[in-house]
């Protein structure tokens, strides 16, 4: 993982541009600026022989020595569905898969078998993923959105925005195998806009993805598609499982987790969780294990210790090593929980330290009605704060898709090696880029949700945030093998709660702090839970009390 050669390369021209475009015309920040040395714009990739960029870029991913022989280690269900999709690439005629597996199965780990064995024969994959963190988890992964041109905004009948003659309609032309993983959390008109597209470009409209081979895969009991106030049947109806391409993907099941492989107890409470069986209270909780839980005593310090079970921030080496840094995080359910987190962190973590503050402005505010000391107070989903505090080698992840062609997309985690003016030095620290150097621009930023404000709002600062802790959603897919999960308040939407303990790989290395103590529900408690648990954990006693949280469950999306 260490031993890439380190490259540098600049993105600080785009960003210089973009600054300058908007207008900070301070002669002297400008004369600064100058004095970095900007990079030669390197034009080979945008026609070599006429093939496309995309496909130069694919056929260019090196696959990782580590990746081909993962094929010899899939266990039964995974090597059914490996060699089942391979003998279909092999036909060339077409076939629609669903790898579906609850948390941990090794989905991820069977496509990274498959992209290895795919590309080794010199075939073209195109791999894709709903979030970016995933996507950045298989080599040469982009999410689905950017690859395939979704628009932002999707209605019923909505197709994707390439055409005929683009270098993206070549790729998937080209493609053997295309791979969607986690479709279960993107809205079905984004699947279907891509099966019409791809009819419409292979100039097969009467079959599903015109032909292609394309495998689907995810987990409905993690989070669903995100409907803005959408009410339960409205989001269950948004899930691929509704969509009438569902019937034509074969299914290919998983169903050992493999990520907690070594705790058959808590794979199979969480297979529980996951599928709403577990036992709950009158109020609709469940009861955690004792031994997970951090006492939340009236003192209120349960969040440090919550930080403190997770990170030994005391030990200044330790909480320096990126991949010391980078196998922890706290998670939980809303930005702010995680920006309270991040900052108490960050105050902790010793180091070098840099503020930096973003420009905030409405567009078509002549009357400033939303003054920038109002607008600072905003953060928005999916954008950076306005007062960013990092220090040399903290740990931060990317919030935009900067260059996904040499690892900068949404999601890819890195550390801070060094600050500049304008400009932050970064290591990529996950995966196929680990190792590259880079400098990351300020660049404007508008909320990927119009909606979300009465006026068009936009960030000017470092797309990213600080990755000690991020919001449950944004763990999905990641196997995290030391995981803290703050639950002030209980979880709000499906899946949430599976999600979040199930990152973990045993009970022994994850931890939860809620926000209420509640001893005194055990009137209300089902006597048969205390049963189960008595028989299967050790730490728990033949008590009726213990720590309950929230668990919600659409069962309605488990089944057609
Ligand atoms: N056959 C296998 N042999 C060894 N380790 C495996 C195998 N399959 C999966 N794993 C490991 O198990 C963990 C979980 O795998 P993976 O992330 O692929 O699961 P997933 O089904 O994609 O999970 P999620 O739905 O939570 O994203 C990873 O650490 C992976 O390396």
């Amino acid at each position: 993982m260490w031993h890439h050669q380190k490259k540098i390369r600049a993105y600080l021209y785009q960003g210089l541009l973009d600054s300058i475009q908007a207008g900070e015309q301070n002669g002297d920040a400008v004369r600064k600026r100058k004095s970095f040395p900007l990079p030669e714009i390197d034009k080979q990739h945008e026609m070599t022989n006429d093939l496309p960029r995309e496909i130069i870029e694919e056929t260019s991913i090196e696959v990782d020595p580590e990746d081909t022989s993962l094929h010899k280690n899939l266990n039964t269900e995974q090597r059914m569905a490996y060699d089942e999709i391979l003998a279909t690439v092999d036909r060339q005629r077409g076939g629609i898969f669903f790898v579906d597996g609850p948390g941990g199965t090794g989905k991820t780990f069977l496509y990274r078998a498959l992209l290895a064995t795919v590309r080794g024969q010199g075939k073209i994959v195109v791999a894709t993923a709903t979030s970016g963190v995933v996507a950045s988890i298989m080599p040469g992964g982009r999410t689905a959105h950017s690859r395939f041109k979704i628009p932002l905004k999707i209605d019923d009948g909505a197709i994707c925005s390439f055409t005929k003659q683009s270098g993206t309609a070549k790729l998937l032309q080209a493609a053997s195998l295309i791979i969607w993983d986690e479709a279960s959390m993107t809205k079905r008109q984004t699947v279907e806009a891509l099966d019409k597209s791809v009819r419409d470009i292979m100039d097969r409209p009467d079959l599903p993805f015109g032909g292609r081979t394309v495998v689907f895969g995810g987990d409905f009991r993690q989070v669903l598609p995100v409907v803005r106030k959408g009410t339960r049947a409205q989001i269950v109806d948004a899930s691929l499982r509704r969509s009438e391409l569902w019937d034509c993907m074969r299914q290919l099941k998983l169903v050992r987790n493999m990520r907690a492989q070594n705790d058959p107890w808590f794979a199979e409470y969480l297979l529980r969780i996951g599928n709403g069986t577990e036992e709950t209270n009158d109020d609709g909780e469940i009861l955690l294990p004792r031994s997970i839980c951090v006492a939340n005593k009236t003192d209120d310090n349960g969040l440090d210790r919550l930080i403190d079970s997770i990170y030994q921030t005391g030990n200044a080496s330790l909480i320096k090593d990126p991949r010391y840094i980078t196998s922890r995080a706290i998670l939980s359910t809303r930005n702010d929980c995680v920006d309270k987190i991040n900052l108490k962190m960050i105050d902790r973590f010793q180091g070098e330290e840099m503020v930096y503050h973003s420009f905030d402005s409405v567009e078509d505010d002549p009357h400033n009605y939303y003054p920038p000391e109002y607008l600072n107070t905003l953060t928005p989903n999916g954008l950076p704060p306005h007062m960013l505090k990092l220090k040399i080698n903290c740990p931060i992840i990317l919030l935009r898709n900067i260059d996904p062609a040499n690892g900068l997309c949404n999601g890819t985690r890195l550390v801070v090696r060094g600050f500049q003016k304008n400009a932050i030095d970064a290591e990529i620290v996950v995966r196929q880029h680990s190792g590259m150097r880079v400098f990351l621009p300020r660049i404007p930023l508008c909320p990927s949700d119009d909606d979300m404000f009465p006026f068009s709002f936009k960030r000017k600062q470092f797309p990213i945030r600080l990755s000690f802790a991020m919001t449950i959603n944004k763990s999905q897919g990641q196997t995290i093998p030391n995981v803290g999960v703050y639950l002030p308040e209980p979880v709000f939407s499906h899946g949430q709660l599976y999600v979040a303990l199930s990152r973990a790989t045993a009970t022994s290395n994850i931890k939860v702090l809620t926000g209420t103590h509640d001893e005194n529900k055990q009137k209300n408690k089902k006597t048969t839970t205390c049963d189960t648990y008595t028989k299967g954990e050790k730490n728990m006693k033949s008590t009726t009390s213990g720590t309950y949280t929230k668990n919600i469950v659409y069962t309605e999306v488990l089944t057609k």
